[in-house]
């Protein structure tokens, strides 16, 4: 069963209260969901694995590490995941990129797969798929079910917000991905919206209603 991780980091909560509020606006809503992201991105790699190397300073040589030649990628689920990416790859410029496209069927609430496109090399890297919400988890199930047809193994995936319900979803659909959120809410409403949420990610992230 993938685990589940709910970070508290005073720096992640405060800027998630600022999410949630309605009267953030359009720009500022962008800014720091992306600034949420980099700071996830920043705790989720604490584990990657470090080579020894020597460099010489400009006074004598120094012992350092660098990352041991792991290849990232980072995954948006279109469009609201798309608002998570910039942040993550300003800190692992090394990333590879993939996009997959995903809409929520408002009346049957399936994921409706429209774009795909993921690196080559897909097997040899480590996936964070990234989507600031995750409600029933039809869209992440769906998600990552396509990124692992293409060939990839090992795949995080990384939330602003979640309903229990959705993530047991996933757990059971994918019980090899662990999930990385900023909070846990309560649940979803009768439009299995998630409650108390931040309301449609996308929308208020481009200003489309
Ligand atoms: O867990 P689920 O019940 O599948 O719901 C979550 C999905 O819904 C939202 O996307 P939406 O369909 O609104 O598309 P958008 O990002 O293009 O706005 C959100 O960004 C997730 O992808
Ligand atoms: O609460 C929700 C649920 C699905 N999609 C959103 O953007 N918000
Ligand atoms: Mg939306």
């Amino acid at each position: 069963m993938g685990k589940v991780y709910v970070f508290d980091h005073p720096l992640i909560q405060h800027k998630l209260t600022f999410i949630r509020d309605k009267s953030t606006g359009t720009k500022d809503f962008r800014e720091l969901v992306d600034e949420v992201a980099a700071l996830m991105a920043f705790e989720i790699t604490r584990d990657i694995p470090l080579q020894e190397v020597e460099v010489e300073t400009p006074v004598s040589t120094a012992k350092c590490q660098t990352i041991a030649g792991k290849k990232l990628g980072v995954v948006p689920i279109l469009r609201a995941g798309l608002g998570m990416m910039d942040g993550i790859v300003d800190l692992i410029p090394a990333a590879k990129v993939g996009h997959v496209g995903l809409y929520r069927d408002p009346d049957t609430l399936e994921a409706i797969e429209y774009y795909v496109k993921l690196p080559k090399d897909s097997h040899e890297r480590e996936f964070i798929v990234t989507d600031p919400m995750l409600a029933t988890g039809g869209s992440a199930v769906v998600a990552i079910e396509s990124i692992k047809k293409r060939g990839a193994k090992n795949i995080k995936l990384m939330c602003l917000v979640a309903a229990p319900e959705g993530v047991e979803v996933v757990q059971e659909a994918h019980p090899d991905v662990d999930i990385f959120l900023a909070a846990m809410d309560e649940g979803l409403n009768e439009k299995s919206y998630i409650v108390p949420g931040l309301g449609d990610a996308g929308d208020r992230l481009y200003g489309t209603k």
